[in-house]
């Protein structure tokens, strides 16, 4: 299997891999292939054991037991490392280059990086190419970490947590920027607490919690798999609404009260048959978040 070849589908290979620290099983017996084209989405609460799953395909560290494959081979030989784009979840750049300096320093170790100005313009840096790095706002930083890791035109980039702590605005530049880089060809692995960022991003979701795969599947399918749907309404006896056959869980906001059920149909029929009031009634889908909070909750799962 050539590292080069189109023709290698499987990009990396995770079998039966449990990595433990001391006492702590981050990863217990996870398996699974990142093909080439996809956008992954991996997803599950603090902890869950996703930051360890990218450092073993990094091959940073060792599996306790299992194999990790990149491009067909291990990941701690460097040459398999080479069509490989990361980016840490802490960003840590040298404060005094400037940004041109920094992308420069990288792009040298490959025989065919972005220019320096193109890869800069791509990420929205192309203003501040001379200013030390020392002095870029959080959110500059951290575009300028994402934009390292696709300097050498990788086929891969694992992604953890791109977009912690920027805001709306500086989130959604970078989500176009990474768009733009996997329809360019790049297969993307992000691990990301914005349940919306998946939603936006990845058409394959990966569920972890407490070193298991909960679910891996196509984002639709993971989504309907729950079907939570939600009822929204308004009533002055939601305490009786509440207890209904059917609800799951119940969320208050501005929009009303929601009742999540697996069925509104037949919560809707229910309603009606109850009696009782109720009013600006609104039916929807689960949205991906959701759907995680019901693959995490054990009672519900
Ligand atoms: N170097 C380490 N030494 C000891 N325990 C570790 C180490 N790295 C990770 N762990 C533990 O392994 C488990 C999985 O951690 P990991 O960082 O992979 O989770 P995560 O899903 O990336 O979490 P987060 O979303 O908070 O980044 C946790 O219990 C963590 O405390």
């Amino acid at each position: 299997m050539s590292i080069d070849g189109t023709a290698v589908n499987t990009l990396a290979r995770v079998t039966n891999v449990t990595r433990r620290f001391g006492e702590v099983t981050a990863l217990d017996d996870v398996s699974l292939e990142i093909r080439s084209g996809q956008i992954v989405g991996l997803l599950g609460p603090n902890g869950a054991g996703k930051s360890t799953l990218l450092t073993l395909l990094q091959g940073l560290r060792r599996p306790t037991s299992g194999t990790v494959e990149l491009f067909g081979g291990s990941p701690q030989v460097a040459a398999n490392r080479r069509l490989l784009g990361c980016t840490p979840q802490a960003t840590a750049l040298p404060e005094t280059l400037r940004v041109g300096e920094v992308i420069d320093f990288v792009g040298v170790h490959f025989a065919d990086a972005v220019p320096t100005p193109e890869l800069a313009e791509e990420f929205g840096l192309g203003d501040l190419l001379r200013r030390q790095t020392g002095s870029l706002s959080g959110g500059q930083k951290r575009r300028l970490s994402v934009a390292l890791a696709f300097v050498g035109r990788p086929r891969l980039v694992l992604l953890d947590e791109p977009t912690t702590g920027l805001d709306v605005d500086a989130r959604h530049t970078l989500w176009e920027a990474i768009r733009r880089q996997h329809d360019a060809g790049a297969t993307v692995v992000i691990t990301s607490h914005y349940l919306e960022e998946i939603e936006a991003l990845a058409d394959r979701v990966v569920v972890i919690d407490h070193g298991r795969v909960l679910e891996d599947d196509s984002l639709a399918t993971v989504i309907a798999r729950v079907s939570l749907r939600q009822v929204t309404l308004e009533s002055d006896r939601l305490d009786l609404i509440e207890n209904l056959p059917g609800v799951v869980r119940s969320r208050v906001d501005a929009a009303g009260t929601t009742f999540y059920t697996q069925d509104s149909d037949a919560l809707v029929t229910e309603l009606v048959r109850s009696g009782l009031p109720f009013a600006n009634l609104a039916v929807r889908g689960a949205t991906l978040e959701e759907a995680f909070l019901t693959l995490t909750e054990k009672e519900l799962v």
